[in-house]
Order: structure tokens, then C-alpha cells, then sequence
């Protein structure tokens, strides 16, 4: 399997969030990565390749041509009042406010093209987003052409990301644009399987009135956890879209055996679709020492979701989203690939 990935995360870095009503170091931390090659370079299956450059039209097939350039351009606009310390949205939108407006300062902005104050930007976040993408794209690369399975290591992660606004750490949908581009290169259907903790509430915005592409997200009730608005079991498509959504919400202290269920369930939509191809939205924030997460899962249980994918036996495409418990994110990671490839 090869396994793309590129230093130029390390951009991002340096920025916060705001959590708990406090601003604190982001949970979205460059190590990540690095745990992850190292766990992944113990193991006798993966080679490292760097990504190959695709540009902005892929990210456009999904995002809003304005948010693509609004993220090219914030950390310019950011700075050029003289802030040279992270970026963070203040202001958003109620209900009943203008949609048909975008503010003209950095700071009005901001707002209208994010939902949450998880979107810290710094200098080279708008560089590690385009690499991540570019990941993404090469991981469609790889299996459009014929490798039965490959792992984008993308950094940052992408699933919360809409058409034009960002949120939870994601800035890009990079499982969004392999989606679209596995349908450019011809796959009819493409099935994408979100196992992060978090509902990825933007992948299913962006496909939900969608048939060609189905969105199958298991992740922790949103009545009580983030993304909190999205992501309920009665969300199942819209217009031709209809039927082509399904949300396994699961309750905090959810351990494997309720979780596997809900796996085994969204696995048997993905085969009655009849998927050509499989993009996993690969989060390991489901494991039970996350510092942010309140599932049960532990790391052999990641060899079992490996396999339950493997016998799915549809090229896949493995794309990293979330997983914050540092010190076992590399083993969590690797311990799913390897179930999958040992199957
Ligand atoms: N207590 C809820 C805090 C949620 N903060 C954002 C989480 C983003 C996860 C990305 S996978
Ligand atoms: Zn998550």
C-alpha cells in the first residue's frame, strides 16, 4: 500500500482553538503526522511517496470558487492589519441574518466563511491545505489507475469542510474532492465511509442531493456532541440525493461492540449501492484515551474495522481525518491498514 504524505503540514502550525471558552494550543497538532509514519514504518506494508501537484480545478468540483480564494487570500488580509499572531473567526450568522452578503473585512469575512472557531489559520496553513488535497488527488491517482488500495495522510483534515465554509479543523473536503475526482475518472458510483468520530457533516452537505456518490457517516450523536447541527438518522438525502445519506448516530461510552453494529449496517449499504469505489474517511478520534472523543474503541479493534472494510473488496481509498489521543493515533492508524491488507 502506498501511503502519500508531505512535510509541508508542518505549515500548520503554531495555531488554537477555542475551547472550553478559552483559547488553547490547536488538538489538531503537526506530531500527528509523525506518529503516524512511525507507527506505519514499523509495520511491513507501507511505501512513502510524496504527492503530485493537481491545482485548484479538482478543489472547485466541490467547494465555491469564493471560499477557494478566500482561503488563498485570509492570512494576507489577516496580516495587513498588522496581526501577525493566529487567525481565529469571532463573528457568525443567525438565523434570519443576510446570506446574500460577504462582508468586505478580514474579520466579517472570517465569519461568513466558517461555522466554528476551530479554523485557525496561520502562514503556511493555506500551503498544508493545497498539499493535503493534492494527497488526496494522488491517492485517486493510484487507485483510479489500478492499486487496490492506497492511504492519503492528509494534514489538515477535510470531512467538516462545505462547499464554501470551513469548520472543525477542516478547511478542504480532501475526501470530497477524491469523491468527485473518482467520478471525473469514471468510477458511476463512489461510496464514502466516514469513521471519524465526528459526523462529517460537510461531506454530506456537499453530496446530499446526490445519487452518484453515497454518504455513510458513523459517528457520536450529534444531540450531544460536535458538529451538533448535523448529522441525525433522519438525514437521508435530498431530491435525487434521497436515500443516498445514512447517519449512524451513536451515544457517548459507545464501545466496538455497538460501534461494529453500526459498521456492519453502513457496509451493507455500501454493497447494496454497488460502489465502484470506496473513500474512507478514516478518523481514529473513536479511541477510547481521545482527549476530545467519548467513544470506547481500543487499538485491536482498529485491526477488525480494517478487515470489515477489506471485505467490502472495492478499490479504496483510505483518507485521514481526525484522531487526537497523540500517543496511540500511529497505532490506531496502522492497526487499520494492516487489518484491511491482511484480510
Ligand atoms: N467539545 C466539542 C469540541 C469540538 N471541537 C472541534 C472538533 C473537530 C473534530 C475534527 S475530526
Ligand atoms: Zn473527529
Amino acid at each position: 500500500m502506498k501511503i502519500i504524505h508531505s512535510p509541508r503540514h508542518l505549515g500548520h502550525s503554531g495555531h488554537v482553538e477555542l475551547m472550553n471558552g478559552r483559547v488553547v494550543p490547536a488538538f489538531e497538532k503537526p506530531e500527528r503526522v509523525a506518529m503516524i509514519l512511525n507507527a506505519i514504518g514499523e509495520r511491513p506494508f507501507g511505501t512513502l511517496i510524496e504527492p503530485a501537484a493537481h491545482g485548484l480545478d479538482p478543489l472547485m468540483k466541490v467547494h465555491d470558487e469564493d471560499y477557494v480564494r478566500f482561503l488563498g487570500e485570509a492570512w494576507k488580509l489577516w496580516t495587513a492589519d498588522g496581526r501577525d499572531f493566529p487567525a481565529l473567526p469571532s463573528f457568525w450568522r443567525a438565523p434570519g441574518m443576510r446570506t446574500d452578503i460577504v462582508p468586505k473585512t478580514i474579520d466579517g469575512k472570517l465569519g461568513h466563511y466558517s461555522f466554528d472557531a476551530g479554523c485557525c489559520m496561520v502562514a503556511g496553513t493555506w500551503d498544508a491545505v493545497q498539499a493535503a488535497a493534492d494527497i488526496a488527488l494522488t491517492g485517486v491517482d493510484l487507485v483510479a489507475g489500478g492499486e487496490k488500495s492506497a492511504f492519503s495522510l492528509c494534514r489538515p483534515p477535510g470531512h467538516h469542510a462545505h462547499a464554501g465554509t470551513m469548520g472543525g479543523y477542516c478547511f478542504i473536503n480532501n475526501a470530497a474532492v477524491a469523491a468527485q475526482s473518482f467520478r471525473d475518472r469514471g468510477a458511476a458510483r463512489v461510496a464514502i465511509l466516514d469513521v471519524d468520530y465526528h459526523h462529517g457533516n460537510g461531506t454530506q452537505a456537499i453530496f446530499y442531493d446526490r445519487p452518484d456518490v453515497l454518504v455513510c457517516n458513523i459517528h457520536a450523536d450529534p444531540l450531544q456532541e460536535f458538529p451538533y447541527f448535523l448529522g441525525f438518522a433522519d438525514e437521508t438525502g435530498a431530491g435525487a440525493g434521497e436515500g443516498f445519506n445514512a447517519n449512524y448516530p451513536l451515544p457517548w461510552g459507545t464501545d466496538y461492540t455497538g460501534w461494529s453494529a453500526a459498521l456492519d449496517a453502513a457496509c451493507a449499504r455500501i454493497e447494496a449501492f454497488g460502489a465502484d469505489v470506496v473513500v474512507v474517511s478514516l478518523g481514529v478520534d473513536t479511541y477510547k484515551e481521545d482527549p476530545i472523543s467519548q467513544f470506547l474503541l481500543d487499538s485491536p479493534d482498529y485491526l477488525k474495522i480494517g478487515a470489515r472494510i477489506a471485505a467490502l473488496a472495492r478499490p479504496t481509498l483510505f483518507v485521514m481525518e481526525g484522531g487526537y489521543a497523540v500517543e496511540a493515533i500511529g497505532v490506531n492508524v496502522a492497526n487499520t491498514l494492516e487489518g484491511f491488507l491482511q484480510r
